[in-house]
């Protein structure tokens, strides 16, 4: 390996890193990292430039980015059920905004690496006990216990071994026959009696099986609907691994994070001088970057020459989470004048970073309507400004959990507590996940 453009990958050494854990013993630290350099890639760079091509035709107008998984996956939840259902949840809704929506769906998990956690306090207190917070199953416990909370370089290690796993399921799944579109009663099967969005669906599956009939009464190979492109990402936050898994592609010299297809930097560490834009600079992933309401366009427009320089459309995308109350101020600035510079970046919208609340029984939540409103905002904005409103970033899970209120089968505050089994935010169910994705089908359709 080129020692100087490997180089390239850790030139973020000598900026602020913010959110990083404060790992106690460093020499452990840096054995985790050299055992984690020297571990195969987790995903090819080719797929990365395939994913960089989807996305481009997302920033054309020509497709529609759904991008979603937990807020933190957990190495406990790492299990053929968790996953499937997460997967068959995705491709549900994939299947809802292709054939509702009439657009090609490019379709990618918050998952097999979404193991890191920034937060906004350093400490929680619960019954007078002040511990360190919660960052992610690859730093610390979620037990609150001193030893849990403790950062582990190992749990580094782990954080690769999950993300293997995971994404080696997923490809089953996917390129196996699971996700073949000719299974799309299979993937409702236990879920159409009990519910409402079920019942939805599975309408929506006859008339998808009727028109793969007539295809295949045309003549198209039926093959052709086998297997499914599915990528992964995750936030890039804890820069020791990510660097770690930061790798040459022998094909072209250019650095990749063979830690997942895509990567993004949040809200919390997307500073123009900082360690995660230095980092994300210098590798050829598709990157987003989350752009909450402080944003200004000045902001976007740095951004842009740091991340894009060449402007080239798949590069990069900027998911806004806004919140409901706020999108339709703060929004439209931002767009008119990165189009006005040439960019065409990615919009998406994240409906639920800028939504959530604490209930009054303690449990973080959000409610449906204010998601939904966030999305009906976004949009809105496109269409007044004639641009593509290119996806949406959620945070779901495949599981019949109770963390978000409202949607069809309606979840109360009262309700929470049932099913509360997040490790950092609230997820919409499966449920809630299949109401949105045909409410954004009819609002990509009416656009
Ligand atoms: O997932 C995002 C952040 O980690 C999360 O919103 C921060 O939550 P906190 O405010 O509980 O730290
Ligand atoms: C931390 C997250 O979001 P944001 O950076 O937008 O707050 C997240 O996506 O879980
Ligand atoms: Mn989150």
């Amino acid at each position: 390996m080129n020692a100087e453009i490997h180089a390239g990958g850790n030139t973020w050494r000598d900026l602020p890193a913010a959110q990083q854990p404060e790992w106690p013993d460093q020499e452990a630290l840096r054995d985790v990292i050299a055992e984690l350099e020297s571990y195969p890639p987790l995903v090819f760079a080719g797929e990365c430039d395939q994913l960089r091509e989807r996305l481009g035709a997302v920033a054309r107008g020509e497709a529609f980015l759904l991008q979603g998984g937990d807020c933190a996956e957990a190495f406990d939840a790492v299990s053929a059920e968790h996953i499937r259902n997460k997967l068959k949840t995705l491709l549900q809704m994939g299947a809802v905004l292709t054939y509702a929506g009439s657009v090609p769906v490019v379709k990618v998990g918050r998952i097999a690496g979404q193991y890191s956690k920034p937060r906004s306090k350093p400490t929680e207190t619960r019954d007078g006990v002040t511990l360190p917070t919660y960052r992610g199953d690859s730093v610390n416990g979620f037990e609150f216990t001193e030893a849990a909370r403790v950062p582990d370089p190992q749990r580094l290690k782990r954080m690769y071994h999950a993300s293997a796993a995971t994404l080696n399921l997923v490809r089953a799944f996917t390129t196996g026959g699971y996700a073949d579109l000719r299974q799309v009663h299979a993937w409702n099967q236990d879920f159409v009696k009990s519910s409402p969005s079920g019942q939805r669906y599975e309408a929506l599956a006859r008339e998808i099986d009727r028109a793969m009939n007539f295809m295949n009464a045309c003549g198209v190979d039926p093959e052709e609907f086998k297997t499914v492109e599915f990528y992964a990402s995750h936030e890039a936050l804890v820069l020791d691994y990510e660097s770690a898994l930061t790798r040459t592609d022998s094909r072209t010299g250019d650095l990749y994070d063979v830690s997942g297809h895509m990567v993004w930097i949040g809200e919390r560490t997307r500073q123009l001088d900082g360690a995660h834009i230095e980092f994300a600079s210098r590798i050829r992933n598709p990157i987003g970057v989350k752009l909450g309401p402080t944003t200004t366009a000045e902001d976007a427009l740095t951004l842009i020459e740091r991340l894009d320089p060449e402007r080239e459309p798949g590069r990069l995308t900027f998911i806004t989470r806004m919140g409901a109350d706020k999108i339709r101020d703060k929004l439209p600035e931002l767009v008119e004048k990165v189009t006005a510079s040439g960019a065409q970046v990615a919009w998406i919208c994240d409906p639920m970073h800028g939504n959530t609340f604490e209930a009054a029984s303690g449990h973080k939540t959000r409610r449906f309507d204010d998601v939904l409103d966030e999305v009906k905002g976004f949009f809105e904005v496109h269409k007044s400004l004639g641009t593509h409103p290119g996806g949406i970033h959620v945070e779901l899970t495949g599981d019949d959990v109770t963390e978000c209120v409202g949607g069809g089968d309606e979840i109360f505050v009262d309700d929470l507590h049932q099913r509360y089994e997040t490790a950092c935010d609230p997820r919409l169910n499966r449920s809630q996940s299949l109401d949105l994705a045909f409410l954004v089908a009819e609002m990509y359709r009416d656009q």
